[in-house]
């Protein structure tokens, strides 16, 4: 008789292309049978009946801040709440961390406060900023998942952005490279003037805020960065892309032939202006959330398939750094903390507007691992990595203080609704996060490498 490790029975699975009602065996990490009625010994047994089963989500944008900022968030915390919300991989931002990611020591340095804390796998992006382009070889040989540069300020000042000729530079390096550059995609010129302008008239309202970065700054820093993988040959990834003429702009890039993908965050596609308005500072973030009219729009692009993935860009700090009593909205800390809710949130949105439940499991785990070259993760499969969310749509997740595991408890997401709850996270066959309660059990998540750097350790 077969031997597993679990058995999960009846489960909705949620397949590439259909979901069909199923069993699934897992052993030793990975998927090893799909199919009815599958029988054998087992350790765990659980009836999945009525239950849906996504491929575990890959967060391909997120800041723990770790190390040098762990009280902001940390490994520890920060990879708990990706548990709690189905998350069995993340990719970490080079900054915000002290150092910033931007060579090699800092690299493998971050790489060993993964490993000793991560409850779940994770990725890690290396940075371009100015002056390190011949230190993005070592960075992309010894196994980051890309590189990351922002064209505005990145409101950290150990993080510079980059100057147009760092840009032009590090395209060609990373083309040679064969790696993906991300963006934060707003000008500079245009965020620091109109943002000078409010602050010297003392204008520093939420309409004032959403004022000062527009669409256009979108338009401009996209249609400059397409330019320039023109010049260059560099694939790019543009990180939450906030508006529809941005994400025309690169719709228009692909049919030509540039390589580049588009990522929007689910804040973009849940909220808008009116929550900074009522809610201040924990809905701050860069580019802003934008008028009702707009999001309505991205998620018409959603439901049209124009994102390639949606990702939280979980970027929390110390409410302090909030707290409109210290802080007016412009100097407030710019980041929304949710990493929990990208997958409730998007089922959500496909209950709401009829989006096939197949197109979640696309855009949250089968198209990051494909893009990022993950070649064991992505999708439900026999051989593939047991990283799987169990997730019920007939039970409502009510965001509290309790239930969210972040370091910091103020959010944006703090008393929604969901119309379904995570039930159980599994990362390579290691339940991590069950009805409620964290499995730690001292695992710890690998720290993944793209394609062929995977054999590279330390
Ligand atoms: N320094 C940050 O973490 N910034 C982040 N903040 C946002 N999006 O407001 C980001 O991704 O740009
Ligand atoms: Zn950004
Ligand atoms: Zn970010």
């Amino acid at each position: 008789m077969a031997q597993y490790d679990h058995i999960i029975q009846n489960g909705f699975v949620v397949l590439p292309d259909e979901v069909i009602k199923t069993d699934l065996a897992i052993k030793d990490g990975v998927i090893a049978e799909i199919g009815n009625k599958l029988s054998g010994t087992c350790k765990e047994e659980r009836d999945a009946e009525g239950e849906y089963i996504f491929p575990g989500m890959i967060d391909v944008h997120v800041h723990f801040n770790d190390p040098g900022r762990d009280s902001w968030e940390g490994f520890e915390t920060g990879s708990n709440m990706m548990a709690a919300g189905g998350g069995t991989t993340y990719f970490d931002m080079p900054l915000n961390g002290i150092p910033s990611t931007v060579n090699k020591t800092a690299l493998f340095e971050k790489a060993a406060h993964g490993k000793a804390k991560s409850l779940v796998d994770f990725g890690l992006w290396g940075g371009l900023v100015p002056g390190n382009v011949g230190e993005l070889k070592g960075l992309a040989e010894n196994g980051v998942i890309g590189f990351k540069a922002f064209l505005s300020d990145s409101g950290n000042e150990d993080f510079e952005r980059v100057d147009d000729p760092t840009l032009l530079e590090g395209m060609k390096e990373i083309a040679s490279l064969n790696k993906i550059l991300a963006l934060h995609a707003e000008s500079a010129a245009i965020t620091d003037f109109l943002t000078k302008e409010k602050k010297e008239l003392g204008l520093v309202t939420a309409d004032d805020y959403l004022a000062s970065r527009p669409i256009i700054a979108e338009v401009e820093a996209v249609d400059r960065a397409l330019s320039y993988a023109k010049v260059t040959g560099c694939s790019l990834h543009f990180v939450h892309i906030s508006s529809a003429a941005a994400v025309e702009q690169i719709e228009k890039a692909k049919a030509e032939g540039i390589d580049v993908s588009v990522e929007t965050c689910a804040h973009y596609l849940l909220f808008n202006h009116d929550d900074l308005v009522e809610k201040g500072a924990v809905a701050k973030c860069a580019p802003p959330l934008r008028e009702k009219r707009e999001q309505e729009k991205l998620i018409r692009l959603l439901i049209d398939g124009k994102f390639d993935m949606i990702t939280s860009d979980h970027s929390p700090s110390p409410y302090s750094m909030k707290d409109p009593a210290t802080h007016h909205l412009f100097d407030a800390w710019g980041g929304i903390s949710g990493g929990q809710f990208t997958l409730l949130a998007l089922i959500e949105l496909a209950v709401q507007y009829r989006i096939p439940i197949t197109k979640v499991a696309r855009l949250l785990a089968g198209a990051p691992a494909s893009r990022f070259d993950l070649v064991s993760k992505g999708k439900i499969g026999v051989g593939m990595d047991a990283d799987l969310a169990i997730v019920s749509l007939e039970e409502s997740f009510t965001v509290t203080e309790d239930n969210f595991f972040a370091k910091h408890k103020q959010s944006i997401y703090m008393g929604h609704t969901f119309p379904c709850a995570i039930k159980l996270t599994m990362n390579k066959g290691s339940i991590v996060y069950e009805n409620g309660k964290i499995i730690d059990e001292n695992r710890r998540g690998k720290w993944l490498k793209p394609g062929k750097y995977q054999m590279n350790t330390p």
